[in-house]
């Protein structure tokens, strides 16, 4: 499990570490782990070895710029060739800067010059004490260290995104990599900072002890789904996996209820019952379903329902609302969705709006949630009483009880934006809650599912939502057999 945690938590719980070491002592832990990871990325590319490379530091005014300058020290003491670029010269780390002239850096006459021959730039403009995006002094320093084919490593945080949330609002640094210290922050598991922030390493500065057990974010890994996975044993059949109920489609989307039965069907539900009128288009592409054309309450028992892919305004979300098994509501079930009946229920709902149905749900524009995920996730959560997931190129997953961590999941590829695909990871998630998951790891471990199986069907080339949902028994193999 990777956890982040929010940025009072972890100055809170810096500071209570400094309190038990001598002064400094963490900056040398952070600045060592920078130094090491970037001496490492100038061995595995140009030019190769740390001596003789030429590295640029961006110093902004706070602690951040203290980690480049230190890092900045230690490269040059073994070699290389260190210019510090200050942005607010006569506020860079006093110490910091010391140390890198005693080791043989200097400060960089000419910030345009340096970065254009540079091999690798450290970014240390702002870090968790950043807000609202680069500065304008920043930005040219940024775009020419950006465009220079050097390689860009920034300190804790890409500088510009705001760590807290995943936000950018205005302008960012894209890096290579980000070497974060202590813990991860929400940023680098929320898009769009997440994005900017390339491969992320954390390095350890023994904050883990004093940080709280429970973290205000956190992303599945592969052993974590592997033990969640619904596995059927000798003492199960079709009924103790789980039947799932389907009410999707229309006249006008047929489509989407085989799409949503192809991913039930592929999550493990030991019996799908389809009902809507799209039952003769499921029946020629999945003979096993069990078509049903009454009303919901009429179908038969089952362990949970997916009620809303394609359903146009055909009826059907009300009973299942009523009903009291676990209920996922998607795309059409979620317009004029009512919160009264979905806080009234007694068993888990989970909502799954994209951003446009979450900022209907929500009434602010599509951008608002864009921007601010982490908070229209929660916000959903708590109206609506029930776990949310947000779908996007991160997916967000949030209970409505506020003591339960969000799950971030980043498995997924941009080349699931594709008609339909939604309509898969409903069917694979609603199997999952009829697997007796919870609502938050239904979801969770759905996404982490669905987005594997993107990936694996799409390989770099365009794929279709059929093409994921036949991607889904690899992908379930692949967490399956482990690391
Ligand atoms: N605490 C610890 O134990 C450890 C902390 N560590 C490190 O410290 C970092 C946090 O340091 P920090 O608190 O000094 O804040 P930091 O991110 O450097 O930036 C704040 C400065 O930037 C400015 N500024 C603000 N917005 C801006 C913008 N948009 N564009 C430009 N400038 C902007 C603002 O100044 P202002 O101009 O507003 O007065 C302020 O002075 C943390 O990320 C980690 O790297 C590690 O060493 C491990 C141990
Ligand atoms: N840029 C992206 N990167 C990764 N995953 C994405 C991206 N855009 C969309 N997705 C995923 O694709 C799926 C699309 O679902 P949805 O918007 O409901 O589409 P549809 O209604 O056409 O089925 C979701 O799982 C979503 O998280
Ligand atoms: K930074």
């Amino acid at each position: 499990m990777r956890t982040a945690y929010s940025v009072e938590t972890v100055r809170a719980a810096e500071r209570e570490l400094m309190d038990r070491l001598p002064d400094g002592v963490l900056m040398q832990r952070a600045a060592a782990g920078l130094a090491a990871a970037c001496a490492d990325l100038l061995r595995r590319r140009a030019p190769g070895r740390v001596y003789g490379a030429r590295v640029v530091l961006l110093v902004g005014s706070g602690d951040n710029g203290g980690d480049a300058l230190y890092a900045g020290a230690r490269l040059a003491r073994r070699g290389a060739g260190v210019a510090a670029v200050l942005l607010a010269p006569g506020r860079a780390h006093a110490p910091g800067l010391t140390a890198l002239l005693a080791a043989g850096g200097r400060v960089a006459d000419d910030p345009f010059d340096a970065t254009a021959a540079a091999d690798l730039v450290i970014d240390g403009i702002t870090g968790i004490g950043g807000r609202g995006g680069l500065r304008p002094d920043a930005v040219p320093v940024a775009r020419a260290a950006r465009g220079s084919g050097a390689v860009v490593v920034a300190v804790d945080l890409p500088s510009g995104v705001e760590a807290g949330s995943g936000e950018v609002v205005g302008e960012a640094l894209r890096a290579d990599a980000t070497v974060t210290f202590g813990t991860y922050k929400p940023a680098h598991l929320i898009d769009p900072a997440r994005e900017y922030a390339g491969a992320v390493r954390l390095v350890d500065i023994g904050l883990g002890a004093v940080l709280p057990s429970v973290p205000e974010l956190e992303a599945l890994q592969h052993a974590d789904v592997a033990r969640l996975l619904p596995v059927p044993t000798g003492e199960s059949d079709k009924y103790r996996r789980g039947v799932l109920g389907i009410v999707a489609g229309s006249a006008r989307y047929p489509g989407a209820a085989v799409l949503a039965v192809a991913g039930a069907l592929r999550g493990g539900a030991g019996a799908v019952r389809y009902v809507g009128p799209a039952g003769d288009a499921v029946i020629a592409r999945f003979p096993e379903t069990l078509v049903h054309t009454g009303p919901p309450a009429k179908a038969g028992r089952v362990q949970a329902w997916v009620v809303g892919p394609g359903l146009g305004d055909e009826p059907g979300v009300r009973d299942a609302v009523a009903s009291d098994v676990p209920v996922l509501i998607d795309a059409d079930g979620l317009r004029g969705l009512d919160a009264a009946a979905v806080r009234a229920r007694t068993a888990p709902t989970l909502l799954t709006p994209h951003a446009g149905e979450a900022a209907a749900l929500l009434g602010i524009p599509r951008e608002e949630v864009e921007s601010a995920r982490l908070t229209s996730v929660r916000e959903l959560a708590a109206r609506y009483g029930a776990t949310v997931l947000l779908k996007g190129s991160t997916t967000l997953v949030a209970s409505p009880d506020t003591s339960e961590p969000v799950r971030a999941n980043a498995t997924g590829t941009p080349w699931l934006a594709t008609a339909g695909s939604g309509d898969v990871l409903s069917g694979l998630m609603g199997s999952l809650l009829a697997a007796g998951l919870t609502a938050l790891d239904a979801g969770s471990v759905g996404a982490y599912v669905h987005g594997l199986a993107g990936r694996l069907a799409a390989r770099g080339a365009p794929t279709s939502a059929e093409g994921v949902a036949a991607s889904v028994p690899a992908a379930w193999r692949d967490i399956a057999s482990g690391p």
